[in-house]
């Protein structure tokens, strides 16, 4: 996916300042304070939020040009920090719902949501109404209905957020075992050591570090290594204001 002079506003408020960016193949994590945009930059990849200037595109297909946009939208799904399905659906009638969504043809939808759910831990779970489901478990089902279209592009925001430790751990390892292009938002700083190749700080509007988590380690700090947090907080301290 390529961003290129990404603007946007909410009202006269400016969130996004011109953010250039290519993602390329592998994790991604996109670091921030809280307020920073990044879930509004993910709205702005996967389709939903449309930015007042800046170019988005997929597979050099754009997202928000109505002649593309359809073909775009296939290689891109999201999982979206809180996700609310209808309680009354099952984990497999969910996944499978939104395959059919994604236009997955009819007859491919019911077994993608069993691979899906199957990927994620959840096939045992997989006819358990979702109302009947811990938050770890939703957040599994999260991320499959992300995955089971398959997308060249996975954009998962705070994936770990409300999960408990163990629930954590097992999460980071589904991650890491997805392939593909995956763009990653997390506060949890583990997460970032354990799974990301390549760290983006955005900050007032725009992408102020781009590289690998041992160059963040050493930000500003004459080569020293330090924590991932002190390197993130020295990106966000450094610089133009
Ligand atoms: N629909 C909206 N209308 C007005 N302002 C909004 C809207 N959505 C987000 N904002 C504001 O835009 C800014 C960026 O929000 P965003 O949710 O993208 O940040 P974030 O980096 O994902 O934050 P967090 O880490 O807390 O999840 C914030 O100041 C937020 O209050």
């Amino acid at each position: 996916m390529v961003l290129e002079g990404i603007h946007l506003s909410y009202r006269e408020v400016s969130v996004l300042n011109g953010v250039d960016l290519e993602l390329r193949p592998g994790i991604t994590a996109l670091l921030g304070v809280n307020g920073a945009g990044k879930t509004t930059l993910m709205n702005i990849a996967a389709g939903s939020l449309r930015p007042d200037r800046g170019l988005a595109a997929v597979v050099g297909q754009a997202v928000y040009r109505s002649r593309s946009r359809r073909r775009a939208l296939r290689h891109v799904a999201m999982m979206p920090q809180g996700s609310s399905f209808p309680g009354n659906l099952t984990a497999h009638e969910t996944v499978r719902y939104i395959a059919w969504m994604r236009g997955m043809p009819p007859h491919v939808t019911a077994g993608a949501a069993t691979d899906a759910l199957d990927r994620v831990g959840l096939a045992a779970e997989s006819s358990r109404k979702i109302r009947r489901m811990s938050g770890g478990m939703r957040r599994r089902v999260a991320l499959a209905q992300a995955i089971v279209s398959s997308p060249s592009l996975l954009l998962l925001d705070e994936p770990s957020t409300g999960l408990d430790p163990e629930q954590r751990h097992g999460m980071v390892a589904l991650v890491r075992q997805l392939g593909g292009t995956v763009l990653l938002s997390s506060h949890v700083m583990e997460d970032v050591r354990d799974l990301a190749d390549r760290v983006l700080v955005l900050h007032r509007g725009s992408i102020r570090f781009d590289g690998t988590v041992a160059e963040l380690e050493r930000y500003g700090s004459d080569g020293n290594n330090r924590a991932t947090e002190e390197g993130f907080l020295a990106v966000i301290n450094d610089g133009p204001r």
